[in-house]
């Protein structure tokens, strides 16, 4: 599959800070990728410079095989960008506002039209599209930046933290548009709800640090063998019998409920079953820890 988007060994700093130490990812088209990081880990300069409006120090940006460099907005015909705080012209109805940004890009009027009440329709403001912006919850103005950020018909829609700000059904709404459009749009969106990167992404890519320390396919999260155990005893009293005689090394997560690490899961099953019987205890709860991204998160930035 062609990639929409390619990074490689990406440098940026800033005086004497290296916000970026060599960015290398990939995003296929029609797929959503969500790029995670904590505050500060360098999102958003990743994407400025994917848009070309920051010099990046070496390291080459690809966006639909054009080269990126800054101050040529050659490539940005290609992308669609909603930033983290979209800003409106309030006193404009949602409709005049999309009218107005078409006619900037020089769209006909029937194309225009056509366009805004496709987009209008999409994010679930055509009720709303004769009421001022200013009237406008903030997930309403969210949606509207989305629509406005696919009125070009963008290959490539780069969403800075779209719902970082947004109460769970504004964050759903913004989710479900976002998997709506990816047969047409391919998708990066940057934020640290990893809960939101698990509902709708098809890959994930962690900066920290100044790298990307790991990415993948969700998928491949899921078929990703588990080597934990999670035990939960029937009192305090029983766990620390337990812990007294294991032989195994554990990690204590609260006074009735433990983990342990191995790598053979079968194995572990069967002498855990050994000792307790031989300890005399019996167990609340006993399960594999599957892998999640937030377990892959925390090893990264602990
Ligand atoms: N123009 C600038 N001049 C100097 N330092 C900057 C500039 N822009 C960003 N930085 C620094 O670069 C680092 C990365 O910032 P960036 O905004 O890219 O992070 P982020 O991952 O988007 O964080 P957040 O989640 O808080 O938006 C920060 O330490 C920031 O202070």
């Amino acid at each position: 599959m062609m990639n929409v988007l390619e990074l490689h060994q990406v440098r940026k700093t800033f005086g004497s800070h290296d916000v970026l130490k060599g960015v290398d990812f990939c995003v296929p088209a029609h797929s959503i990728l969500g790029f995670i990081g904590q505050n500060g880990a360098g999102k958003t300069t990743t994407m400025k410079l994917i848009l070309g409006l920051l010099p990046k120090d070496a390291g080459e940006i690809q966006v639909c095989q054009e080269t990126v460099s800054f101050g040529n907005t050659k490539a940005n015909r290609h992308i669609g960008y909603l930033s983290d705080v979209p800003a409106f012209y309030d006193y404009l109805t949602p409709y005049e506002y999309l009218q107005l940004c078409a006619s900037i890009t020089h769209m006909s009027s029937a194309d225009c039209k056509r366009k805004s009440e496709e987009l209008l329709t999409l994010t679930g403001l055509w009720q709303s599209r004769k009421k001022r912006i200013a009237t406008f919850s903030r997930g309403m103005k969210q949606r509207l930046g989305i629509a406005q950020a696919l009125l070009n018909e963008p290959d490539l829609l780069i969403a800075d933290e779209p719902t970082s700000a947004l109460d769970p059904i504004g964050r759903k709404d913004i989710l479900s548009i976002l998997t709506q459009i990816k047969d047409h749009t391919t998708i990066i969106f940057s934020t640290h709800i990893l809960s939101d990167v698990e509902r709708v992404c098809d890959s994930y890519a962690i900066l920290h640090d100044g790298i990307i320390q790991r990415h993948g396919s969700m998928q491949s999260i899921k078929e990703k063998a588990s080597n934990r155990m999670q035990l939960e005893f029937m009192n305090p009293e029983s766990m620390q019998h337990f812990l007294s005689k294991t032989q195994f090394s554990t990690k204590i997560c609260t006074d009735t409920e433990l983990q342990i690490t191995h790598d053979n899961m079968s194995q572990l099953q069967s002498k855990l079953h050994q000792e307790l019987l031989q300890q005399k205890l019996s167990l609340r709860r006993m399960e594999i820890v599957e892998p999640t991204l937030e377990s892959l998160y925390m090893e990264v930035v602990k």
